[in-house]
């Protein structure tokens, strides 16, 4: 693994990019001769959207060192030399590592379900599966879906570094030929979390409706809902904006579907079956 500088991971959440754009504002409007009492407001917006991510963080339970391990790996990685050499098969980056109240909170939902049986959809340097195993009891298993074969990888030598990583395995191929063979298998799922290829969403929720992997008390987590606010937006959008805003509609849509939308990190939606 090449080391190289840490850097901090930039803006991809609707409260990140508001913050830094408040910022940006005050910044600029403070050279500007203007009504200090709109600069005095200006700035105590500034401070109520920077300052409510560190705090809730702050009252969230730590994360354990295997995953503070974990997200140092991660940083350290230069992703973008990796594609280049083409290690990996397409641009990956550390911002899209769930992280610390995200992953906190995955957790928590395994240990009040008591899910023994964790599916993921994407893993990525595997922050959130590891998570998950953390709450597992020691004969739960998470399977997480990973198509590319380096971060697939990267991953495994994390979690053999890891009190829980014993629990995970990983499946690299695309999330949808494994959810084929998982169905074949009979196989079931208290808990899908679901955090990949954006326009796969539609297509994995209904493939895990259609085809029985769900317990009975068995529900669906999916990430990125909130798409750094495009969906809601005027304007113009990304493809992933475009994907998740189509998501959001057919989920809404679904007679089958109880959801609700939770403003965590970049937005997660919850899903049952009713
Ligand atoms: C946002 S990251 C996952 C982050 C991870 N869940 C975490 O919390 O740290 C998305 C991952 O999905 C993977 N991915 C994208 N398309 C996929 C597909 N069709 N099948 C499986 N994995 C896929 C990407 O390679 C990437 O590693």
């Amino acid at each position: 693994m090449t080391i190289s500088a840490v850097k901090s991971p930039r803006p991809v959440t609707p409260l990140g990019i508001l913050a830094t754009k408040l910022e940006s504002l005050s910044q600029q409007l403070a050279a500007l001769d203007i009504d200090a009492k709109l600069k005095l407001e200006l700035q105590q917006a500034c401070e109520l959207a920077s300052g409510l991510d560190p705090y809730i963080s702050h009252c969230t339970t730590p994360e354990s060192p295997a995953l503070a391990a974990l997200v140092r790996r991660t940083q350290s990685e230069d992703w973008s030399q990796r594609f280049a050499e083409r290690q990996t098969g397409h641009q990956l980056e550390q911002e899209m590592l769930s992280g610390h109240v995200e992953g906190q909170f995955l957790k928590f939902l395994v240990y009040v379900t008591q899910a023994r049986r964790v599916l993921e959809i994407g893993m990525f340097t595997g922050y959130s599966a590891l998570a998950m195993a953390e709450a597992l009891p020691d004969d739960g298993e998470v399977v997480a879906c990973e198509v590319d074969a380096y971060v697939a990888k990267f991953a495994q030598d994390c979690f053999d570094e890891s009190p829980s990583g014993q629990k995970i395995s990983i499946e690299v191929a695309p999330a949808m030929v494994t959810l084929q063979q998982l169905a074949t298998a009979n196989e079931k799922f208290d808990l899908v979390f679901i955090d990949a290829d954006k326009a796969g969403y539609v297509n994995y929720v209904n493939f895990l409706l259609d085809n029985n992997l769900l317990t009975p008390h068995g529900f669906i987590c999916v990430d990125n809902t909130l798409m750094q606010g495009q969906p809601y937006l005027v304007g113009e959008s990304t493809a992933n904006g475009v994907a998740i805003a189509t998501f959001n509609q057919t989920i809404a849509d679904d007679p089958r579907i109880d959801r609700v939308l939770l403003p965590l990190r970049d937005g997660l939606t919850l899903i049952r079956r009713v």
